[in-house]
């Protein structure tokens, strides 16, 4: 096993007498620094430590400050440190055994040395145990895949959240368990008319000379791009209309499709597009992106029957589904009013809306 060190100069003196004793054990370490007592920023070196285990440089490291609060909490910023701050022997053999701790932090003004010696043997001897704890690790593990998923989306030029006031207070009427069916289609269709002004922003223009009662000018106009709206059956359809509001002249494809409530993967029962679909810049509709299966899979069939130019515009998304999508079709612009928080064990979004299908038809 080879051990990381690294410590800020509250922690210097200890990191000296605990290199000592790894030599006298002939552990093999790697020093990060510091060298000296001289003031310096414990976050470099938890980062430089961290970073060495997350590598595989290094197997386990050991992280001192002045209490080594600070240096263990700026290790456990980096994803995949399980840093455990410990002030007695028996916190640093259950750390290693319960917790799967890859490193252990000691406050060099707060620990004495000959506990620390001790502290730092049960963090080096002592191997994790598995079982029940190895759950609770894996659900620690599934927190920080969470949050690092969103923050990616959020830096995803390609995941557009449009969070346009009016949009998300018809959002909330929608999500809301007391919207009949009346209400909630007309709100889909009008927030799927307000994304539609968000999704074709890129729509080309070009000049064109037109006359007002004044007089002549030059105008911007639309090139006469193609459009084709393809709602995935059925909810999609509930966002068809709004879209038409804004773009009368696009055709409009149907993509059936239905997830199998056992293994929630889609099953294809339609498909009837626009004719001349690969000149067509295609916009997919679906409130809910759930898994993605049902999106991928479209934006796969689409593919394959020459479509080129596809925008993918949901409701609401599930992390989990915006994932699947940006992975299986790195080309596709996903526009969303809101990613929620996750999906539940049923592949339901939470906290979402409910069966989007069930809501447009009141079939529930
Ligand atoms: O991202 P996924 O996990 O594939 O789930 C999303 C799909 O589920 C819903 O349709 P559903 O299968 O309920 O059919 P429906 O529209 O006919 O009600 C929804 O409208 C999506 O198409
Ligand atoms: O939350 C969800 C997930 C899939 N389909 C829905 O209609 N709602």
């Amino acid at each position: 096993m080879k051990l990381a060190i690294g410590c800020d100069h509250g922690g210097y003196e200890l990191k000296q007498s605990i290199l000592k004793h790894l030599n006298s054990r002939k552990v093999d370490y790697k020093d990060f620094g510091c060298f000296s007592t001289d003031s310096c920023d414990y976050p470099d070196f938890a980062l430089a430590v961290s970073e060495s285990i997350i590598s595989g440089e290094c197997d386990r490291g050991i992280l001192i400050c002045g209490t080594g609060i600070g240096i263990s909490i700026a290790a456990n910023k980096v994803t995949g440190i399980r840093a455990a701050h410990c002030t007695d022997v028996y916190s640093a053999r259950m750390a290693r055994q319960h917790n799967n701790a890859n490193i252990i932090a000691i406050g060099g003004r707060i620990t004495g040395e000959a506990i620390a010696l001790e502290m730092v043997d049960a963090f080096i001897d002592t191997e994790f145990e598995g079982g029940r704890h190895g759950k609770r690790v894996e659900k620690i593990a599934k927190v920080e895949e969470k949050y690092m998923i969103r923050r990616n989306m959020e830096m995803d030029e390609r995941v557009t959240v449009i969070s346009h006031p009016l949009i998300q207070h018809k959002l909330a009427i929608i999500r809301d368990k007391n919207t009949g069916s009346k209400e909630f289609r007309e709100l889909l269709s009008e927030v799927a008319m307000l994304m539609c002004y968000e999704v074709t922003r890129n729509f080309q223009l070009e000049d064109v000379e037109i006359e007002t009662p004044i007089c002549k000018m030059n105008a911007k106009m639309l090139t006469g791009k193609k459009v084709a709206i393809v709602p995935i059956l059925r909810a999609g359809l509930g966002m068809v209309d709004g879209m038409l509001k804004l773009v009368p002249a696009a055709k409009v494809g149907h993509i059936g499709l239905y997830r199998d409530p056992e293994t929630l993967k889609p099953v294809e029962y339609y498909c009837k597009l626009p004719t001349d679909i690969e000149e067509r810049e295609v916009i997919i509709t679906d409130p809910m992106l759930a898994t993605g299966g049902s999106a991928a899979d479209a934006i796969t069939l689409l593919k394959k029957k020459g479509a080129r130019n596809i925008k993918l515009m949901c409701l609401i998304a599930a992390p989990e589904g915006v994932k699947a999508v940006r992975e299986a079709h790195p080309d596709v612009d996903i526009f969303v009013a809101n990613i929620d928080e996750k999906l539940n064990d049923h592949g339901y979004i939470v906290p979402g809306l409910g069966d989007a299908g069930d809501r447009i038809f009141g079939t529930k």
